[in-house]
């Protein structure tokens, strides 16, 4: 998936061809306020409000609380953005904020609009400081208590739609018994891999912090004991032996360096049975082969990259570099499937 700016008119496409339009000044002054406004609307729960009845900006700012001037310059450019509609100064949800942004909708991401404006925000203020060091900035050694029920909820939110995808897709043996879930969290994809198989039980592992803010939002999934947490760290815990016919590691890889993460593969290859899987599950760095004909239209993996490498030092990494400690590690890479629903996210699988 790529950003593109698209003329509205023949004079508009005419000055962007001989690139007479600043777009730097898009990128960097246009783009953080459309972020940020998005991200504050929902935390200021303006969508609830309009859910709810509220219309105009004057019921609208008397049930959130806010000034209706400021309210007023909010909702023209969430309009312009396509996340409301407006006849005779009423405001009505489209399409996309009512499924995507009510908090009780089953695949609502409002969660990581509350960890991204409360949690992540001031992070983005350090991202000079990591230019210049390299260091990242390690979060799941420094959260809160308030932090960590953010961060748990926000990754609840982010994986309702791929959840789904993946349970459809994930090539897993069909008389599978046991699972491991590394950093499984709230354990939506184990859950919906035990929906598809009726004698499969899953194990999620996660660090103790994680696991009091996860454990309520996993008992809300309804599996019961078939999908439990154990308390662990993946870096220091050895996983067992022959024990497991799936193992899934899905978006921790890259808070993990490349040697910690072949340790991962090698406990991995370990605790499988054979013909056991290991699916990495991650957003993918798109290959750089040194030439910008190369890069190609992967927004979502180059800026999840430098993401990750700013919140936790490591950053994403390519299929071959996920295969290669697959391989190095005994397994035998097989599929790399992709998502519809997530561009730029993939599973790399690997049998034992
Ligand atoms: C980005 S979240 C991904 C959650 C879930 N797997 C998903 O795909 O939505 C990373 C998870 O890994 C957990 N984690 C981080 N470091 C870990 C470690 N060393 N051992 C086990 N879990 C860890 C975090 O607590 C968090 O729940």
């Amino acid at each position: 998936m790529r950003l593109t700016v698209t003329p509205e008119n023949l004079l508009e496409w005419i000055a962007l061809k001989i690139n007479l339009v600043p777009l730097p000044l898009l990128h960097a002054q246009i783009f953080p306020i459309v972020g940020k406004a998005v991200l504050e609307a929902a935390d200021k729960g303006i969508f609830e409000a309009v859910s709810n009845g509220k219309q105009t900006v004057d019921e609208i700012a008397a049930e959130c609380q806010l000034n209706p001037k400021a309210l007023r310059e909010l909702m023209g450019l969430l309009l312009v953005l396509g996340y409301f509609k407006q006849r005779d100064n009423r405001y009505t949800l489209t399409r996309i904020s009512r499924r995507w942004l009510l908090k009780d909708q089953q695949e609502s991401v409002f969660g990581m609009m509350l960890f991204n404006n409360r949690v992540v925000w001031p992070w983005l203020e350090q991202l000079g400081d990591y230019l210049k060091t390299g260091k990242g900035i390690q979060y799941h050694d420094h959260l809160t208590t308030e932090q960590w029920a953010y961060y748990q909820q926000a990754m609840l939110a982010a994986t309702g739609t791929e959840a789904r995808e993946f349970g459809r897709k994930a090539p897993v043996p069909k008389n599978a018994t046991l699972m491991l879930d590394i950093g499984g969290s709230h354990g939506q994809h184990s859950v919906a891999l035990c929906r598809k198989l009726p004698n499969l039980q899953a194990i999620i592992l996660d660090l103790p912090p994680a696991i009091e803010q996860a454990a309520p939002l996993l008992a809300r999934l309804g599996m019961g004991d078939r999908v439990r947490h154990q308390a662990g760290n993946a870096l220091t815990d050895e996983f067992g032996e022959a024990q497991y016919d799936i193992v899934l590691m899905s978006s921790l890889a890259h808070h993990f360096s490349e040697e910690q993460n072949r340790e991962v593969a090698r406990k991995v290859a370990k605790s499988l049975k054979p013909g056991g899987v290991y699916i990495v599950n991650e957003f993918i760095r798109p290959e750089d082969d040194g030439n910008s004909a190369g890069v190609g239209t992967n927004l979502v993996g180059n800026s999840m990259d430098l993401f990750y490498g700013l919140t936790s030092t490591a950053g994403n990494y390519s299929v071959r570099e996920i295969q290669d400690w697959q391989h190095a590690a005994g397994l035998k890479p097989s599929k790399v499937i992709t998502y519809l629903s997530i561009p730029g996210r993939a599973m790399v699988v690997a049998k034992k």
